[in-house]
């Protein structure tokens, strides 16, 4: 199954860094990681680097993998919509981009059952231009599955979703990324999802690793208080889940 591994890497806007010495342990398909942190601490970034988005010093080493460096797909966090096309265009063009233009019926029973199991199969027909936020994030998850990458970047992809789809969207995730050997990233804000979907999960603060590992370990009443700045408990709750109790924010002085 494919794996990837972080080797010091950095990222760099110009003269300005916001990432440095990101190393990470082996990354590998068929388990979920979280990778969380504060606003503007460089989830986004991290995941533009590994996607060679962006630009930057250090090795992101992909192994066992069957496409090679073009079977990483990013989902970014905004879903810009583009009016002209129908939801169904804009998941065809997704699963063509980087093959021919022969559409074969295999490629259009993929995209059918996609849109079914994200439940937006009666949408096919409508223009993006006249989607809901929420729906507009489906279609985007949608646009990335039907490529079939072996690494997925998904950045914030539930931010638009109501609690019911959240869950949903999750839950999926983790059933396809098993069956299917896929590494799956997410950029969570959501840290309870993150107990609760991601085998692992790597903090990301300052544009550094702040922690990683077994998301149980990671996710701390320390850690919370020390990266986010909240008074917070990791509790058990009456099925047994771990869920994060916030009690108050820390006054920044
Ligand atoms: N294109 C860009 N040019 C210059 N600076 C940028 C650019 N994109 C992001 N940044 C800066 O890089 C830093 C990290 O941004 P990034 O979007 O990676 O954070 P994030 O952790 O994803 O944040 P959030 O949780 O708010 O989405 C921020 O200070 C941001 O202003």
């Amino acid at each position: 199954m494919v794996a990837l591994q972080l080797d010091k890497v950095g990222a760099t806007y110009g003269r300005r860094t916001v990432l440095t010495g990101i190393t990470t342990g082996e990354l590998r398909g068929g388990r979920l990681t979280a990778v969380i942190g504060p606003n503007a601490a460089g989830k986004s970034t991290l995941f533009k680097r590994i996607a060679g988005l962006a630009a930057g010093p250090g090795l992101v080493h992909l192994t066992d993998t069957e496409k090679g460096p073009q079977t990483i797909c990013y989902m970014p966090q905004d879903t810009g919509a583009n009016a002209v096309l129908t939801v169904y265009e804009s998941v065809l063009l997704s699963a063509k981009q980087g093959s021919g233009w022969k559409v074969k019926d295999d490629e259009l029973a993929e995209i059918d059952r996609v849109l079914a199991a994200l439940r937006i199969d009666d949408l096919a027909f409508r223009g993006l231009g006249e989607l809901s936020g929420g729906q507009r994030q489906l279609v985007s998850i949608a646009q990335a599955l039907v490529r079939k990458p072996e690494v997925l970047l998904m950045d914030e992809p539930t931010s638009a979703l109501d609690l019911f789809r959240q869950i949903e969207v999750l839950g999926f995730m983790k059933r396809l990324s098993a069956q299917s050997g896929m590494a799956v990233l997410i950029a969570l804000h959501d840290l309870n999802h993150a107990l609760r979907y991601c085998d692992d999960t790597i903090v990301i603060s300052g544009g550094s690793v702040a922690a990683s590992g077994p998301t149980e370990t990671v996710i701390t009443a320390d850690m919370l208080k020390s990266v986010y700045r909240v008074e917070a408990r990791v509790e058990a709750c009456s099925l047994g889940r771990p869920v994060i109790i916030v009690d108050d924010s820390i006054p920044v002085r």
